[in-house]
């Protein structure tokens, strides 16, 4: 890392990535966020966010320190409006659907739309398939999610904030993303999201239920 590479961009290291979860009320993201920060699961009554919350995380990615400021959106439509506002300042968003509510995840075409309408057009999406651990419930299989990635070229992974599958890796793998773009070497090849989050599952053995 020198101030070399590091004059060619805008954003300096110390400054906070901006990372965005959306989706409908109800999907998760309140409790990925919860998860991912304090190691820990939000179970009982469902408290949904009003207008847009925050935390600040530290990460750390090949030896850099990555700081994530992580906001996590309303999902109800009343506060759409306030959701829109934040879009055009998010560097990567988490967009999930409940692999137990099938509107949920019909709803992502429409999320992916309004992504496009108001995010920055090099905003790293990913798509994920939240409560993977409601193997009795599930509505919508890991195909689906894998197919409707595919089809709009965003990586996806399947998530549970009650059991921890996959959140570290979610944002884990957002930050590399992030760092890899603040930090890239002229002649170093681009970071491969998906390719990592695949080989990374394949090599916790995880991950596939
Ligand atoms: N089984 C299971 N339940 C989950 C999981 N994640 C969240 N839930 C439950 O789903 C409900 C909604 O979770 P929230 O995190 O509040 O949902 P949200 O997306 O933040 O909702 P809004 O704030 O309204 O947008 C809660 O009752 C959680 O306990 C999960 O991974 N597995």
């Amino acid at each position: 890392l020198t101030t070399v590479h590091m004059a060619d961009h805008p954003k300096s290291l110390s400054d906070f990535d901006f990372v965005m979860l959306v989706g409908d009320s109800g999907v998760g993201k309140t409790c990925l966020l919860v998860r991912f920060k304090d190691g820990a699961f939000l179970a009982g009554s469902f408290i949904s966010t009003v207008g847009i919350d925050f935390r600040n995380k530290v990460m750390t990615i090949d030896a850099v320190k990555v700081k994530l400021q992580i906001w996590d959106t309303a999902g109800q439509e009343r506060f759409r409006s306030v959701t829109h506002a934040y879009y055009r300042d998010a560097h990567a968003l988490l967009l999930l659907y409940d692999v137990t509510n099938k509107a949920s995840f019909d709803n992502i075409r429409a999320w992916l739309t309004e992504i496009h309408e108001y995010a920055q057009q090099d905003v790293v999406v990913m798509l994920l398939g939240n409560k993977a651990d409601s193997t009795h419930d599930r509505l919508v299989k890991r195909e689906e999610g894998e197919k409707l990635a595919k089809e709009f070229g965003v990586p996806f992974m399947e998530t549970s904030a009650k059991s921890g599958l996959n959140v570290e890796l979610a944002f884990t793998a957002v930050a590399k993303e992030l760092k890899h773009r603040t930090m890239k070497e002229p002649d170093e090849p681009k970071f491969q999201l998906q390719e990592y989050v695949d080989k990374e599952m394949r090599t916790v053995g995880c991950c596939r239920s």
